[in-house]
């Protein structure tokens, strides 16, 4: 293909999409998003049932059978009292305790296998959002990993997705419960007398959503709060537990746990207000549930003198009154819990939607293994320059230093080079080709970029080395540890390559994590190699080592090599300076 056809396909295929959101923010297109409605949050949540609407409907159903059951558990006693009492009932009094003891175990019997179904369809379906969450950050990454925005990332995963629990297993079918339920319930009361139907009717209405409707309005803010100073007290814990050496060193302990006294009553103050909008609205609901039952009973009186109604009807009306609030009074404590849930599920629905700050080529040109050529790039994290104009080449097989400030970009150089970043302006190109057209797997594949803070997973030193190539075989994983200066510090723990990095925790020393991250390089073995510092934790005889290795291994490969260090510099064979 001819570069000026990748041009066309480029144009089309990238910059449409990409160049909307902001390196650094990573959110222009949500900044400038109307915010949903807590309506269409539960829409969206509601949408991921989809799969399972079937089980849904089965914990709805055997939810309504379940509190039907429970409100003719007390009109079946009142049918079976008009019984012993020798008044017109339908059903003689032996037929209504049968009746009763089989109420009472479908109750328990369907009460169970709703809240099964309820928790299955949570958990299944919790299990589907992580899926969904890690493929979203998988097309966002790295770019999004590389904001300031990972620790908001990793509440969402840990807390957020853990609060949907809530809506799927206590929220969605408490609402059609409530509503099928109260609906069976009016239509069951007014066909005594039309009056019982109105008065269940504002009565419901009243404790099941015009209580919780204003309630959940005013502690919006104070859910808010208290997730928010919630938030806060653990990250100053957390901050505390990490940086204990320091806090021991400089005498802190007193001011920091000042601080954590601080944090904990302010969100102990924040957890009072949320508790005391919940008490004052369940006294509501309570008083509207107390208030139904003393009009039913002032109404079901006045009709039995009127001669409109008669005793045992007016007794079974009131009776089915007092006892049917249970769906509506659920509804009445959702909505504490609601305004977190929806904002936890706008938080999740957000990044599911999130639109990459760079799309990875899929059908793109293959690596040419080539010169590289930076050419007037321009490139800014939010409003933040970071690279104007700038050009440089890296020759093909040669080694190439990069000297600068800290701050001046130098990582960031080596970023775009890995196209994590698409540059604003300017080109960068691998021999002929645009980083932009060439496919993003195949580019990663080709070059090997060492970090400055080499991830160490929870696993075998071997496995943590042969991540650059899963497929080595021991002797080639030794062989690469060698390489880094890595193998003798090895071979002098108690079980080599098989020791866990786990039990070592964070006591490896930052030279010998650096090594790891050299050894995963040299293991991969690929065409180019990127070190951002790859020896500023190491000591000058290991930095020797290292170098050496690199001249003698990295022949003929391309290396770009930033440090401070002039020594380090020593063996590129030009130094471009930033
Ligand atoms: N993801 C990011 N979002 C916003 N700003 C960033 C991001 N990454 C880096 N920066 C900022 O961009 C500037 C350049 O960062 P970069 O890491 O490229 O510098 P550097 O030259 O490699 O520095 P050092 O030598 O200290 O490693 C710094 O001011 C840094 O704070």
């Amino acid at each position: 293909m001819k570069r000026s056809e990748n041009k066309g396909i480029q144009d089309e295929v990238i910059r449409g999409k990409s160049t909307k959101s902001d390196p650094g923010t990573g959110n222009s297109e949500k900044k400038n998003a109307k915010p949903r409605s807590g309506f269409r949050v539960m829409m969206g949540l509601i949408g991921m049932v989809k799969p399972m609407l079937g089980i849904m409907l089965l914990a709805i159903l055997m939810g309504c059978a379940g509190n039907l059951c429970a409100s003719f558990l007390t009109i079946m006693g009142g049918f079976g009292l008009l019984s012993a009492m020798d008044l017109a009932s339908p059903f003689p009094l032996r037929t209504a305790a049968v009746i009763l003891i089989v109420l009472a175990l479908a109750r328990a019997f369907l009460r169970y296998a709703e809240q099964a179904c309820n928790h299955y369809i949570a958990f299944k379906l919790l299990a589907q959002i992580r899926h969904k969450v890690f493929a979203a950050l998988r097309r966002l990454a790295p770019a999004k990993l590389e904001g300031k925005e990972r620790g908001n990332l990793i509440s969402m995963i840990t807390s957020d997705i853990e609060l949907l629990e809530v809506f799927y297993a206590h929220t969605i079918s408490p609402i059609a419960i409530a509503i099928i339920t109260s609906i069976v319930m009016i239509i069951f009361v007014g066909n005594f007398s039309i009056s019982f139907g109105v008065l269940a009717l504002i009565c419901y209405l009243l404790a099941g959503a015009v209580i919780p409707l204003i309630n959940g309005h005013l502690g919006s803010g104070r859910g808010r709060q208290y997730r928010d100073k919630f938030g806060e007290l653990n990250s100053v814990v957390l901050d505390n537990l990490r940086g204990m050496d320091e806090i021991l060193q400089y005498d802190q302990g007193e001011t920091r746990r000042e601080q954590m006294k601080e944090k904990t009553t302010i969100l102990s103050g924040a957890n009072k207000r949320l508790k005391a909008l919940e008490t004052r609205q369940g006294a509501m609901t309570d008083f509207v549930i107390i208030a139904a039952a003393g009009v039913s009973l002032v109404m079901g009186g006045l009709q039995v003198s009127a001669g409109t109604l008669s005793f045992a009807d007016a007794m079974i009306a009131v009776m089915a009154m007092m006892s049917s609030f249970g769906p509506v009074a659920a509804l009445s404590s959702l909505s504490n819990n609601l305004n977190q849930t929806l904002a936890c599920g706008n938080r999740v629905l957000d990044l599911l939607k999130e639109e990459p700050q760079v799309y990875e080529v899929e059908n793109g040109e293959a690596f040419p293994f080539d010169s590289i050529a930076v050419d007037h790039v321009d490139f800014s994290y939010g409003k933040k320059k970071i690279l104007s104009q700038f050009r440089a080449r890296f020759p093909k097989g040669e080694i190439t230093g990069i000297l600068g400030k800290s701050g001046c970009g130098k990582s960031t150089l080596l970023k775009l080079l890995m196209r994590f970043f698409e540059v604003e302006q300017g080109q960068i190109c691998y021999g002929e080709t645009d980083v932009n057209q060439i496919t993003t797997s195949d580019l990663r594949k080709h070059i090997a970029y060492v970090t400055q803070e080499t991830f160490l997973f929870h696993d075998t030193i071997g496995n943590n080395i042969r991540l650059g190539n899963v497929g080595a075989a021991d002797s080639e994983v030794e062989e690469a540890a060698r390489k880094a200066s890595l193998h003798d510090f090895v071979m002098s723990l108690p079980d080599g390559y098989d020791t866990e990095l786990a039990e070592l925790g964070d006591s490896l020393s930052g030279g010998e994590r650096q090594r790891i991250g050299i050894a995963r390089a040299f293991l991969h073995d690929p065409d180019m190699i990127f070190f951002d510092e790859p020896t500023s934790n190491l000591d000058s005889l290991n930095e020797g080592i290292i170098l050496k290795t690199l001249r003698e291994e990295c022949d003929g490969k391309t290396v770009v090599l930033v440090s401070h260090r002039k020594s380090t510099m020593g063996i590129a064979r030009e130094v471009i300076q930033m």
